[in-house]
């Protein structure tokens, strides 16, 4: 059966602070400059999550469009969405909310809301010019 990719994006918007717990603070502004202002900053988050599989011939589909809608919601939208992604994402209470961290942390809470192996990629912009692509490596 043909294989396709099938992908759906959403927006949220989070404040986050670029901050590692392993730098000094000299360290800390050294490298993330601006973006570890202690009152943190904003995005407009763009994420695309691709889903790899076989057409199922009795429904011409990868997976229901809808039904990835939901799981978008409850993995992405519902921990992210309005949130200061350091202090209400325990996940990143240690860990630097870089996008590359976000896109691991996304692929983590999509992971088990999936059939095995049909998650591909999580595709997140952060702006309008940085990119972040993770596929599970
Ligand atoms: N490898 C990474 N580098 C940076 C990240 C990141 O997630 N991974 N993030 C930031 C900051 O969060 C910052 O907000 C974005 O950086 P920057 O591009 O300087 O932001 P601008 O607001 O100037 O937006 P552009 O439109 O992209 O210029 C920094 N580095
Ligand atoms: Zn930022």
């Amino acid at each position: 059966m043909p294989i396709a990719y099938l992908s759906r994006r959403e927006s949220f918007s989070a404040a986050h602070r670029l901050h590692s717990p392993e730098l000094s603070d000299a360290d800390n502004v050294a490298i993330f400059g601006k973006c570890n202002n202690p009152n943190g900053h904003g995005h407009n988050y763009e994420v695309e999550v691709v889903i790899r599989g076989e057409i199922d011939p009795r429904t011409g589909m990868v997976m229901n469009l809808t039904d990835l809608k939901e799981i978008m919601r409850q993995a992405i939208m519902e921990p992210l969405d309005h949130k200061h992604l350091d202090k209400d994402v325990p996940y990143f209470a240690t860990v630097p909310s870089t996008t590359e961290n976000l896109a691991v942390y996304i692929w983590r809470q999509l992971v088990p809301l999936l059939p095995a192996g049909r998650l591909y990629e999580v595709c997140i912009h952060e702006t309008d010019r940085n990119v972040i692509i993770y596929r599970g490596d």
